[in-house]
């Protein structure tokens, strides 16, 4: 299958040198419209705590930007560092920042099921949002607040009601290159499409974060942070720019 990894050509994530990005006027605007009650839980999974969707219908999903059809909000979930001075997957001009937000989604277009999308070079849309240090962001508190109850490896809880086109920042620029999954099974099936601008969060937010653990309740504690994978090569790609 040529979406393996070993020699793969299309990993993620990368450095986005900001000057040797490509305007491309071709690009559309990215539509985002979620619906609140497609929020189903919160589940910690032992890698990030991820927030899941009811993705049976097309009432959550994005359109428009480098996509050449709809895609289907599956889940969201954070990469986030040990301290303040990284945690993102994706770096701009190599500087890090302390977190990262995945909305992850699938082509339900073309394929019938997100499993099988996660196998297909447009099979996957991922929007990157870099987190940095500053004001507390209110729309975000919810999701810490619920964070204690799934402290621990595989717990979960309902969790309703949420739109998280609050954790999007409004200013419409965005970088897109073609990737992959930063985890297993790092498909090379994944449009990026990552946010110039970030949202910013507070101290006790990002605290919040470093309190969940990688570990079941009963095995020995080990807190979950430094969830990120290593900078990929950028070899034969470019990324492209929706603003000049
Ligand atoms: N950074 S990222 O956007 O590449 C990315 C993750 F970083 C990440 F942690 C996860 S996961 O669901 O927590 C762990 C599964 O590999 C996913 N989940 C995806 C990947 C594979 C898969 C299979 C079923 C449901 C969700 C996912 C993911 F797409
Ligand atoms: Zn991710």
């Amino acid at each position: 299958c040529p979406l393996t990894i070993p020699g793969g050509t299309r990993q993620s994530p990368i450095n986005i040198q900001w000057r040797d990005s490509v305007y491309d006027p071709f690009l559309k605007p990215l539509k985002i419209s979620y619906d609140p009650t497609t929020c189903l839980h919160i589940w910690n999974n032992g890698y990030s705590f991820l927030v899941e969707f009811d993705d049976s219908t097309d009432k959550s999903i994005i359109v428009g930007g480098p996509l050449e059809n709809q895609y289907r909000l599956k889940q969201f979930h954070f990469h986030w560092g040990a301290i303040n001075d990284w945690g993102s997957e994706h770096t701009v001009d190599s500087k890090f920042y302390p977190a990262e937000l995945h909305l992850v989604h699938w082509n339900a277009v073309d394929y019938p099921s997100f499993e099988d999308a996660v196998m297909e070079g447009n099979g996957l849309a991922v929007i990157g949002v870099f987190l940095k240090l500053g004001a507390r962001h209110e729309g975000l508190q919810t999701l810490v607040d619920a964070l204690p109850a799934v402290r621990h490896k595989d717990t979960v809880i309902e969790f309703d009601e949420f739109d998280p086109s609050c954790l999007i920042p409004s200013c419409p620029d965005y970088w897109t290159y073609a990737g992959s999954l930063t985890t297993p099974p790092l498909t090379e099936s994944v449009t990026w499409i990552i946010k110039k601008k970030p949202i910013e969060v507070d101290e006790d937010q990002l605290e919040a974060f470093r309190t969940l653990l990688f570990t079941s309740d009963g095995e020995e504690e080990r807190r979950m942070v430094d969830n990120f994978r290593p900078l990929q090569p950028l070899m034969n790609r470019t990324v492209r720019s929706s603003f000049q």
